[in-house]
């Protein structure tokens, strides 16, 4: 079964902000990844707006809203106040929540559901109510994830940069695949659909994709983008797709 292809945008909009220029147009690689067939897009606006600029996400919306209305926009951040009136405002698709600190030079964990539940099953509650899907930053621990499912989530993102970052080690990443594949049995089991996310690349998909075949989305940014310098962003946005089943 495939998964879908959400292309996160925040590695393009750190190229952007290099200088006081509109190129490379946000808007328009997204455009060029939709047009490929992508089936939505990620974008992760940070407090210090490093990369994805808050003024990115109105056009971003439009976007998918006038030109490709099937599509989906995701929305990835830790639920403080801001980024709750941020989200409320843009009225995406899904929200993925992360427990990242401000200071994080990127995510590198998922929640700790149990002792995170108060903060998030309000949060939770305040989002579905808007309508929105809500999606849960997850590390592969099985453990976790009746703890998601009672904070009534209806789905959690396997964070897979342990994964990704080890892949072409045999010895490494059968151990973090079983992981990743346990966690997704026990969300399966809970009622919990599975995206996943983090270093994915062409190479290391196909492997995943065995190990959880109903993997509902992928999110990815950093590697899809390195390779879109090289290959140009519909071309590589098609081998993404082949490469999660598409
Ligand atoms: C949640 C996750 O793993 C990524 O989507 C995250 O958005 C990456 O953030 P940076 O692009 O700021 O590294
Ligand atoms: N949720 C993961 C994501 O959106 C992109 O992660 P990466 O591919 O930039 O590592």
């Amino acid at each position: 079964m495939p998964a879908k292809l959400s292309v996160n945008l925040n590695a393009v909009a750190m190229l952007r902000n290099r200088r006081d220029l509109p190129w490379p147009s946000v808007t328009g690689l997204g455009r060029i990844a939709l047009e490929a067939g992508a089936h939505g897009l990620t974008v992760h606006p940070r407090p210090d707006q490093r990369h994805i600029r808050f003024s990115d996400l109105p056009d971003l919306r439009a976007l998918i809203d006038d030109e490709f209305p099937s599509c989906e926009f995701n929305i990835e951040g830790y639920p403080s106040e801001d980024f709750l009136e941020l989200v409320e405002r843009i009225e995406p698709e899904q929200v993925t929540l992360v427990p990242d600190d401000p200071a994080q030079a990127t995510s590198d964990h998922g929640w700790d559901f149990e002792g995170q539940g108060g903060l998030l099953e309000p949060v939770i509650a305040r989002l579905k109510k808007s309508g929105f899907r809500v999606s849960l930053f997850s590390d592969a621990e099985p453990g976790g994830i009746a703890a998601a499912k009672a904070l009534e989530a209806d789905r959690v993102e396997l964070y897979t940069g342990p994964y990704g970052g080890c892949y072409d080690n045999p010895q490494k990443a059968a151990p973090e695949i079983e992981k990743l594949g346990k966690t997704a049995d026990a969300a399966r089991v809970a009622g919990l659909a599975v995206n996943a996310g983090h270093d994915l690349t062409v190479a290391n998909l196909p492997a995943l994709m065995r190990r959880i075949p109903d993997l509902a989305e992928v999110s990815i940014g950093h590697g899809l983008t390195a390779d879109a310098l090289e290959y140009g962003m519909a071309e590589t946005v098609r081998r993404f797709l082949k490469a999660c089943g598409n």
